[in-house]
């Protein structure tokens, strides 16, 4: 099939290399001319684990990109896999979305193709019940164009995470199928048999309407943000009793009914999907006159782990005027991502306390120094505890782990863990946050 992406992100490069290797003719189309560059030479312009392969082999052939929208006339699909970021208020801003969606259409109106098959506008990104619809199709509809006869929309929302998202784009958990109409339906299923035919198992097809396929994304990313998020309460709990909360969400995760995933208790979940969408489902709940209860206080108890964390870092030490390592930068292992990374209300609590920062991070120290120019950053964990009065670990990096003697040299072994990263042991003062 020829495919066209409209947003080279995480999401669309990953999509398009993607199905650019599962035999598809794929042009992706963004604004950025450098992300343009890339691709057609071959490189891939973000950091994911076997992007970079696909995108060597396929970038220039049958991967291809442009900042041209007319990319979109020799192609029987197009997504939309543009930023749905969030206004102040926390609810989705669509501009993107819009803009793309207008662009579409006015580059479909310019044909003289009227007889050929609608073209298929699938939604990729993430957005709130009803924006296909309502904001979306008369977009596209704008140009002059109607929908059925030049053009059908669908929604077929990802669920890839950032440090796996090609595997977990070609290995998925399930397929969502958003559809008013069963040429937009049949255009899904063709364009991905030959994933179904490759993936390691069944791969099992959700066929849904539009708005149904829209809120499956905001389920599934508000489910998981509020097990985490649960998980965290029942750790708070434990460590009021003295209790293990690890012990506890191991034995929990063998009732086939909760799973043993997401049960990792700590400081919080971050990252560009879970905070903002979120927010933009509960704004959109709301704004029709609903008040979500749960998804507020899984927000508003994400919000308070870090200061848990700073907090039983008080309890040992004056941190004013004193050393402390900020270990782990980079919202999960495995990326340099730091949107919305718990370190940053760890590391603006230690500055309201007047403590001296020091952090580190395997791949992300880069990302952090941009925003906070004036912390000291330290090459490796060893540096930034040399001469530490305290440490807090707000990434579940590995290495982390493999740290022993390198605590020998803090001036005081106080060490808060917001990953349980680090075993107890002997020499150090060792906090968990909820073990
Ligand atoms: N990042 C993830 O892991 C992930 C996973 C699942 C879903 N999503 C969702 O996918 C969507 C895209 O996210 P992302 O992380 O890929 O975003 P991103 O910011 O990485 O990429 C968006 C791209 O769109 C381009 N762009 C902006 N305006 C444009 C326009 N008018 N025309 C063409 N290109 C334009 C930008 O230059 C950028 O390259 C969001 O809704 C997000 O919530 C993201
Ligand atoms: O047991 C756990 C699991 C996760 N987290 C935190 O939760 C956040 C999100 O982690 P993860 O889901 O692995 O990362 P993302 O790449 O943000 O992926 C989520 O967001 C994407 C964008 O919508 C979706 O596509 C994915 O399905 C969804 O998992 C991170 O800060 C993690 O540290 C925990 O604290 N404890």
């Amino acid at each position: 099939m020829n495919v066209s992406i409209v947003g080279s992100g995480y999401v669309g490069t990953t999509v398009a290399a993607c199905l650019a290797d599962l035999g598809h003719e794929v042009v992706t189309i963004d604004i950025d001319e450098d992300i343009v560059d890339a691709i057609n030479n071959g490189e891939s312009p973000i950091h994911e684990p076997g992007l970079d392969e696909l995108v060597a082999e396929h970038g220039g052939g049958r991967l291809r990109a442009s900042t041209d929208y007319e990319e979109i006339l020799d192609t029987e699909l197009t997504m939309l896999a543009l930023p749905t970021p969030s206004n102040d208020d926390g609810s989705i801003d669509l501009q993107f979305m819009e803009a793309g969606a207008a662009s579409i259409g006015e580059a479909l109106a310019g044909t003289e193709n009227a007889a050929a098959d609608p073209h298929l506008v699938v939604t990729k990104s993430t957005v709130v019940p009803n924006t296909t619809e309502d904001r979306l199709a008369p977009r596209i509809a704008d140009a002059g164009l109607e929908r059925g006869a030049d053009f059908l929309v669908a929604s077929n929302p990802e669920f890839q995470r950032e440090g796996t998202a090609v595997a977990d784009f070609l290995n998925p958990d399930k397929l969502v199928f958003g559809t008013d109409d069963d040429r937009a339906t049949a255009l899904l299923n063709d364009l991905y048999a030959p994933l179904r035919k490759a993936a390691d198992g069944d791969v099992p097809v959700v066929e849904t309407g539009i708005a149904e396929a829209e809120m499956i994304k905001y389920a599934n990313n508000t489910f998981l943000a509020t097990k985490v998020s649960l998980i965290n309460d029942i750790g708070n709990i434990c460590k009021e009793f003295g209790v293990d909360a690890y012990e506890v969400a191991d034995a929990i995760g063998l009732d086939d009914r909760i799973g043993e995933q997401f049960l990792r208790s700590g400081v919080g979940w971050g990252g560009s999907c879970f905070p903002k969408d979120t927010d933009a489902i509960i704004a959109a709940a709301q704004e029709q006159g609903y008040d979500p209860a749960v998804l507020s206080a899984a927000v508003e108890l994400n919000d308070a782990q870090p200061e848990r964390l700073l907090s039983l870092l008080d309890d040992h030490i004056d941190v004013s005027g004193k050393r402390i390592a900020v270990l782990g930068l980079a919202f999960k292992p495995g990326t340099d991502d730091i949107r919305n990374t718990r370190a940053v209300p760890v590391i603006e609590g230690l500055q309201e306390r007047g403590a001296d920062i020091v952090a580190y991070d395997p791949v992300a120290t880069e990302n952090m120094r941009e925003r906070y120019p004036d912390i000291e950053y330290a090459d490796s964990a060893a540096i930034a505890l040399e001469g530490a009065s305290g440490a807090v670990v707000v990434t579940g990096w590995d290495e982390f782990g493999a740290l022993d003697a390198e605590f020998d040299e803090m001036a005081a072994p106080v060490v808060v863990d917001g990953r349980r990263s680090i075993e107890r042991r002997d020499g150090i003062t060792y906090e968990g946050l909820t073990w």
